[in-house]
């Protein structure tokens, strides 16, 4: 069983990474301070996988209380974080609670985010049920919710004790999602190791089939990475966590832009990275091959390629404007210095981003 580390110091944390570990006592009970524990999960996960874990933690002599969300993007708001506030408080919970992600990244993202600011900070832990959450999300302790005009704009950091990642769990997660999750473990390949986008290549039939060991395989090399760059970086001061956000300024203004849900994260950032890579190639960094390649790897995976047409040139630099990375105003993009290196460019000149759009059917 694979155990990875993220190493930030007292702040550190295990990501254990097997079959059958979402329930297992003495993985989870260890990383509970109090004695209350809250579950947090959606109407399609809790059904599927909340009794196990309460089992476990009931066994325990804790003193068990859920709280389960509506399933989608359109339900990480402020209005449903404010639901587990509301579960925390008539269940009398203090300082010393547990809160419990059990679910994808977002049920991660409002646990964690939620755990951040109960009463002033308590402890949480991810159990991630989805590819996207268990290679990506529930590692690193970004947490929070979207605001209309923009993806997980009110947020804090915050690292969970540790994180489950049941890989049995993923059996019965829709094709969608399997294929949104693959986008962001093509990122780690695209941004920092030529190797394991070469076994991505090679390997992406047996992923889509499945196949269990394969898909563990890439859940591990996925986590792998972003501890390492967690642990550098932990929060985004130094122009190295900013490079996981490769292809997210294009991806997040078209989640935002057609209505948070009606695209998955990984589809957008998918059509994101694309983007990313045309950009680089305008830049004279990446071969027109190289983004063949890559647009053949996505498809491979059955993300999508192509760009919403509803979408403006305007819509999405509108968009892009707020993102995160932007310094007083300026629009600032990971793009692809060559294949297996992103890096940070302030785009002082517009001009190629418009082109990048144009080229990818955004009307002007
Ligand atoms: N915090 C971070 O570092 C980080 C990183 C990447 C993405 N995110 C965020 O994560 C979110 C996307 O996460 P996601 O792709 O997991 O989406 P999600 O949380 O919406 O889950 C996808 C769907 O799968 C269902 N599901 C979950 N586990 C299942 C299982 N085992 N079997 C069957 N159905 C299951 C969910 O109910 C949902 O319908 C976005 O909000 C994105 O912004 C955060
Ligand atoms: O962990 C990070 O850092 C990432 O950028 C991972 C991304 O895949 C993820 O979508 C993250 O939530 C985006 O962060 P944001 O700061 O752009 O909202
Ligand atoms: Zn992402």
């Amino acid at each position: 069983m694979p155990v990875l580390t993220v190493a930030l110091g007292q702040r550190s944390y295990p990501i254990h990474i097997d079959e059958q570990v979402f329930a297992q006592a003495d993985l989870l009970l260890p990383h509970i301070v109090g004695r209350q524990v809250m579950l947090v999960s959606n109407t399609t996960v809790a059904p599927l996988y909340l009794a196990p874990v309460r089992e476990v933690l009931q066994k325990a002599g804790l003193t068990v209380a859920d709280v389960i969300l509506p399933d989608g993007e359109q339900y990480k708001d402020w209005q449903h974080l404010q639901l587990i506030f509301d579960a925390l408080l008539q269940a009398r919970f203090g300082r010393k609670a547990t809160l419990i992600a059990l679910g994808g990244g977002v049920i991660g993202d409002m646990t964690g985010f939620a755990a951040a600011t109960y009463q002033r900070g308590v402890n949480f832990i991810q159990i991630p049920t989805t590819l996207l959450a268990q290679v990506d999300s529930s590692v690193g302790g970004k947490t929070g919710i979207n605001h209309p005009l923009g993806k997980n704009m009110i947020g804090a950091f915050m690292q969970p004790q540790v994180v489950l990642a049941d890989t049995a769990v993923l059996r019965t997660l829709p094709d969608r999602e399997l294929s949104a999750g693959l986008a962001e473990v093509i990122k780690y390949g695209l941004i920092r190791d030529t190797t394991f986008l070469q076994w991505l290549h090679e390997q992406m039939p047996a992923l889509m089939a499945r196949e269990p060991a394969v898909l563990a395989e890439a859940v591990a090399r996925s986590c792998q990475h972003k501890a390492e760059v967690v642990a550098a970086d932990e929060l985004e001061q130094h122009d190295v966590r900013a490079l996981l956000n490769l292809g997210h300024t294009f991806g997040h203004a078209i989640e935002t832009n057609m209505g948070y849900g009606s695209w998955l994260h990984g589809e957008a950032v998918a059509v994101g990275m694309l983007m990313a890579a045309d950009l680089s190639q305008r830049m004279g960094w990446i071969s027109a091959t190289e983004v063949k390649e890559l647009r053949t790897l996505l498809l491979a995976a059955g993300l999508p390629v192509q760009a919403p047409v509803s979408i403006s040139q305007a819509d999405f630099l509108t968009a892009m404007a707020v993102d995160k990375k932007n310094v007083d105003g300026q629009l600032r993009l990971v793009l692809l210095k060559r294949v297996g290196e992103a890096v940070v460019v302030d785009m002082t000149d517009l001009s190629l981003v418009r082109d990048t759009l144009a080229a990818a059917g955004v009307t002007a």
